[in-house]
């Protein structure tokens, strides 16, 4: 359970010596609470026993009294805590998540579904910030409350504390018992809920190929098998849940039932009286209400801790080092020096061994078969994961050397599958450069070719992706994400090409936008075009991550080797196409 707190304490940040205090005060007023039930014992002693004496009644009940106060304040103060402070941690722990999310390396994001962190952004982090402020402090006093009252019992009458003992330290094995448990139990079905969410978004996004291809049967199987298994293990924590309440009552039973023939014993013997008896019962019943409690704040305490850990897990994952002193980035050529690479979990090498160089302003197509490793160069560039072997430099400078923002800031990715965020389409453009103005994102947009179906759409450049929702072609949103990259101005512009996906007016659209796009800028393409690759200053042919050849389209004809069976097989399937 400290483990739990220090965790917590972590979480909280700078917000830390809030959360310290909120819980000193807590500790302060479960020990006035303690000590105002330990005060039965006399006041019921007074009131009972003849002639009454009022002076000792009326300062015992002054004295309840005041620390009923005393208590009330320092509850209130608590409050404080879980109201407002906890919003201000949860509003934290996302900043500091999403810098997190920001600096990992992009390959480590890939690998993590989207699911997985969505279940980190938002559903731990309101679980956790939720329960943070007020169940800390319950704990505490569902701890200190009875130890202070068997100490201040200790004073008045020490057989009366241990009678009160009885039931405790029963309940610490059970605890840790159903603690183990319930813990897993938790842990599982946060588990569960994070496969589940993936596999939503997983068959929600691909709904559209799943029905093009008939697999919706398919996809929707696995995403019921994994709400089944949710259903499974969500029962058997239920079950697991209801337990340690039924154990616990049944223990504070049985704890009453011994404290009262405890009593009865030491009354036939004349060493008790009544009203002691009387006092200890009701201080016994208020005794035991907390450990009936602490089941049902262990299982909300067990929630957060295992959201606890995934935020620490996300947390902990190492950002991409950048070797001092940092770099800028003055000019924009690209060599590869003997990079070897593969993906983590891979045992075989994706590249092997690729050497380059890519002037300044040059634009360069990147041509092989599928899988020979053409997007993983494009990734590398943009340092998506670090090489295990060989140097990847920009403007003479080792990628290694330049901080993410620094390398990002020159580099701009256009790929087929372009992401529009639920916002106007003008925010939408304006990621590329948030200063831009109104008249610089519509001048990239008319650059890019998109101005005038922009202008055609409901509100014009104010109308959001979430209102025309699957209304824009995929042309018109690699236009946008073009007119972004325009904005940006990056000096190199990695390209993943639209393929024959397109028809051909739009293909012609995207087309007049990217050359506006690449002009001047050193540009890397993953061709699909004949007419990319004809016009390239360079091509470079991948064969099983390897460069096979390099040189113009011209240079490459004449050699007549692997670049030109490609050449032909294309022209020949492009031929077949126009025919058939
Ligand atoms: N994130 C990843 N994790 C593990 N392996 C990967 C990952 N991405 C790609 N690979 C593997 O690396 C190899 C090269 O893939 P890459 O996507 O670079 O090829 P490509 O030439 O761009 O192919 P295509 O033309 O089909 O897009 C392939 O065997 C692929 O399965």
């Amino acid at each position: 359970m400290l483990k739990t707190y220090r965790r917590v304490f972590s979480v909280a940040g700078s917000y830390e010596p809030q959360l310290k205090i909120a819980l000193l005060l807590s500790v302060i007023a479960s020990i006035v609470q303690g000590i105002i039930f330990a005060l039965f014992f006399p006041l019921l002693s007074a009131l009972m026993t003849s002639p009454i004496q009022p002076q000792t009644v009326w300062i015992l009940l002054g004295m309840m009294g005041v620390l009923v106060l005393v208590e009330g304040m320092l509850r209130w103060k608590e409050l404080d805590f879980a109201w407002d402070t906890s919003n201000d941690v949860a509003h934290e722990t996302r900043l500091r998540l999403g810098e997190q999310l920001r600096r990992i390396p992009l390959e480590e994001l890939n690998r993590r579904r989207s699911g997985d962190l969505n279940v980190v952004l938002s559903g731990n982090v309101s679980e956790i910030v939720l329960w943070i402020g007020s169940l800390c402090t319950l704990i505490i006093q569902t701890i200190v409350v009875p130890i202070t009252i068997i100490l201040v019992t200790l004073f008045i009458d020490w057989r009366l504390a241990i009678a009160l003992l009885v039931s405790f330290p029963f309940a610490i094995p059970i605890y840790r018992y159903f603690r183990t448990l319930m813990g897993k139990a938790l842990r599982d079905v946060t588990a569960v809920d994070a496969e589940v969410a993936s596999r939503v978004v997983e068959y929600t996004q691909g709904l559209p190929v799943l029905r093009a291809t008939q697999q919706v049967g398919q996809q929707a199987q696995r995403l019921q098998e994994a709400l089944s298994v949710q259903r499974s293990v969500q029962s058997t924590a239920q079950q697991l849940s209801n337990l340690p309440a039924i154990a616990l009552s049944t223990l504070v039973e049985v704890g009453i039932f011994l404290v009262l023939a405890l009593g009865t014993f030491l009354i036939v013997q004349g060493t008790l009286t009544v009203p002691t008896l009387f006092a200890l019962l009701v201080i016994a019943l208020r005794f035991s209400e907390p450990l009936a409690q602490l089941t049902g704040l262990l299982s909300v305490f067990d929630l957060m801790e295992s959201g606890l850990e995934r935020i620490e897990a996300v947390m902990n994952i190492a950002p991409l080092p950048v070797s001092p002193p940092a770099a800028h980035l003055t000019h924009s050529d690209i060599t590869f020096e003997q990079v070897s690479f593969r993906y983590a979990d891979q045992i075989e090498w994706t590249l092997q061994d690729v050497s380059f160089q890519l002037p300044e302003r040059t634009l360069t197509a990147l041509v092989g078969t599928s899988g020979s490793g053409k997007t993983t160069i494009a990734r590398l560039i943009s340092r998506y994961a670090d090489v295990q072997r060989g140097t990847i430099k920009l403007g003479g400078v080792d990628v290694r050397s330049l901080t993410p923002e620094e390398l990002l800031q020159h580099i701009s990715v256009v790929f087929q599958d372009v992401y529009l965020f639920d916002d106007t389409i003008r925010n939408n453009i304006r990621f590329g450069r948030s200063t831009a103005s109104d008249a610089d994102v519509e001048a990239a947009s008319r650059a890019a070719n998109c101005h005038e179906f922009i202008s055609r759409l409901p509100h014009g450049y104010e109308t959001t992706v979430g209102e025309i929702g699957g209304a824009l072609s995929g042309g018109e949103r690699q236009r946008i994400s073009i007119a972004r990259a325009i904005l940006k101005d990056a000096s190199i512009v990695l390209l993943d090409e639209p393929t024959s996906a397109l028809d051909t007016e739009s293909e012609v659209a995207v087309q007049r936008a990217l050359d506006q796009l690449v002009s001047n800028k050193t540009v890397v393409v993953i061709a699909h075009r004949l007419s990319t690759v004809v016009g390239a200053d360079r091509i470079l042919v991948l064969d099983q991550g390897q460069i096979v050849e390099q040189g113009t389209h011209a240079e490459l004809m004449e050699k007549g080797d692997r670049y030109s069976s490609l050449w032909q097989a294309q022209q020949q399937s492009r031929q077949w196409r126009i025919a058939a």
